[in-house]
């Protein structure tokens, strides 16, 4: 029997969740707040599958149509009822997640596990929205989904072993593993991460050198894949700057404020990949 899957929030990460799900066999329900955001993330998941046959070759073989009909689009959160394993994904927004988690402990079947994917906001926090903490962690998938053998798994205060056991059963059947660390906020990987981003986009509002060069030296002295002007493109700026916010507020620690340069395009709704415009161009290929 197939599994089903509920996906919440169909953003960036969302579709990219979804597209490896259904590119696996596993069947899912997407929700997002509105039709249109649901249009959108329907054509980007048939992109993303098109590329993925290109970039991975050992994905099992499947056929678009099939494939696409085991995706539930929908508005109604309600739809995620019959889902053995919810990931949500929603907007990284204090408020807005735990709404969405009030609604979902009501929804759920209690022996059903929620994995928050979040950038920096802490698992404890998440889970005490819940009437059942102890089935709440922390997955911190990394984009693109498909691509990435591994993810950061998180173990919130009250998360029980067989939560984590649950969690690690679900990303074998996506042949990724979880790298469990604890709760704090930003973790490992963003705590970390969002200092190189942010202190590159001080770099570049104080004139030191272009993206491009900031890029170039994480790319081509330091070995990284991307530089961090590429990296937040990638993960939207809007998103970075929400997290450095959630890092800023959790530490109280200066070290976290936003640069004034990534407010200001943020406010110009220069986003990153996913407008087509960030520290870089992207004419015709949004998201
Ligand atoms: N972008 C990345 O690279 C990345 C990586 C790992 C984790 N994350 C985390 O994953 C989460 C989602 O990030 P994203 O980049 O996909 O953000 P995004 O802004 O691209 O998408 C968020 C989506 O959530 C939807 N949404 C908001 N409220 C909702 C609700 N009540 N019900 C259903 N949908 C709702 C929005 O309409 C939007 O489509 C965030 O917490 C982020 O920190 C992001």
């Amino acid at each position: 029997m197939s599994h089903t899957i509920g996906v919440v929030g169909a953003g960036t990460m969302g579709r990219g969740i979804v597209a490896d799900l259904v590119l696996h066999g596993i069947h899912a329900v997407l929700v997002d707040l509105e039709e249109e955001v649901l249009d959108e993330a329907r054509k980007e998941i048939q992109q993303i599958i098109r590329f993925s046959r290109m970039l991975k070759k050992n994905l099992p073989p499947i056929q678009q149509q099939p494939i696409l009909d085991s995706i539930r689009f929908t508005t109604c959160l309600e739809d995620v009822r019959d889902c053995e394993f919810i990931i949500e994904n929603v907007t990284e927004n204090w408020a807005v997640k735990q709404a969405v988690y009030h609604q979902l402990d009501q929804i759920c079947p209690p022996n059903v596990c929620f994995a928050v994917n979040t950038s920096c906001i802490p698992i404890t926090k998440v889970a005490a929205a819940t009437k059942r903490p102890d089935q709440v962690i922390g997955i911190h998938f990394m984009n693109p989904v498909f691509l990435k053998p591994t993810v950061e798994a998180i173990r919130g205060y009250y998360t029980s072993e067989e939560t984590i056991a649950e969690a690690r059963r679900f990303l074998a059947l996506l042949g990724k593993e979880a790298i469990l660390v604890e709760d704090y906020p930003g973790f490992v990987s963003n705590r970390i991460s969002h200092l190189f981003m942010n202190e590159a986009v001080f770099v570049v509002m104080d004139q030191i050198a272009r993206p491009e060069e900031v890029d170039r030296i994480f790319r081509e002295c330091f070995g990284h894949p991307m530089g961090p002007l590429e990296t937040a493109d990638l993960i939207g700026l809007d998103t970075v700057l929400d997290s450095l916010g959630v890092l800023y507020d959790s530490y109280q620690d200066p070290k976290y404020r936003a640069a004034p340069l990534l407010r200001k395009m943020v406010d110009a709704g220069l986003l990153g990949r996913k407008t087509g415009k960030g520290f870089y161009s992207y004419a015709g290929e949004e998201r």
